[in-house]
């Protein structure tokens, strides 16, 4: 019997694969227009732009952020505030999201700024989009602070964590120079250091018995786990 196709065997080229992203975005519910043209906007306007979730991602983001029932989330790296809108659309006018953005020394403000942060009220979501080597401090800073038993947990109990990128172009599973993406990728979009605290995460991730993970190697990956105490 023959093996079910790979994500390589379904969408072979790049046109192929760029056709079925369009398709996708166009039969998924539309994001509000000021969206698409912000998202436009940073395209032309910023040199990081690439920084940016894709509005088929932004899309997904808030499929699953009201399939949660999220009202109350946390963003790890706002950039321009792209995805931040894009959460704040999925909550709507009752709910909440909070941004954390760096301008220097990042890493120490944001871990600062996420130990220091107590909200009146747990997060239902917390996305994780910032430095890739910090990944692994952050999931440990987030369980760290929703202990069971804390009267004033950053995560509610059956709360969700999602994480971009923690494929980095399948170097993550497929670090070897065999892999295409090792002479184009590994220099520009990413470092060994990710690479490895990348890793260090994903295992974290499905390894960590207070936590149901799932992996989908969908856009540059996305991590899923759902807080189960
Ligand atoms: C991939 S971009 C975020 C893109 C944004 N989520 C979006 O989709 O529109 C990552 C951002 O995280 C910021 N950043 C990196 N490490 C951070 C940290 N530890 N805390 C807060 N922001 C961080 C960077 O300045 C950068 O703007």
């Amino acid at each position: 019997m023959a093996n079910k196709p790979t994500t390589r065997d379904l969408y072979p080229t790049p046109k192929v694969a760029a056709e079925v992203t369009a398709y996708s975005e166009r039969n998924s519910t539309s994001l509000p227009q000021y969206l698409v043209d912000y998202h436009a906007w940073v395209e032309q306007n910023h040199p990081h732009a690439t920084y940016m979730v894709s509005n088929l991602q932004a899309q997904s983001l808030v499929f699953f952020a009201r399939a949660f029932g999220a009202k109350r989330i946390l963003e790890i790296g706002s950039y321009v505030g792209y995805s931040a809108l894009v959460w704040a659309h999925a909550v709507g006018q009752d709910g909440k999201v909070t941004g954390l953005e760096f301008s220097e020394d990042y890493a120490k403000i944001a871990r600062e700024a996420l130990s220091a942060l107590k909200p009146e009220e747990p997060y239902d979501l917390i996305f994780i989009d910032a430095q890739k080597s910090g990944y692994p401090a952050y999931l440990r800073d987030i369980l760290a602070g929703s202990q069971p038993a804390s009267a004033t947990r950053l995560l509610r109990p059956g709360g969700i964590i999602i994480a971009d990128n923690v494929l980095r172009r399948g170097l993550v599973a497929d670090g070897s120079e065999e892999n295409p993406n090792w002479q184009l990728q590994r220099h520009v979009v990413t470092a060994e250091e990710d690479l490895v605290a990348l890793r260090e995460f994903n295992a974290a991730l499905a390894g960590d018995e207070r936590l149901e993970a799932l992996l989908l190697p969908v856009f540059d990956g996305v991590g899923f786990a759902r807080l189960l105490d």
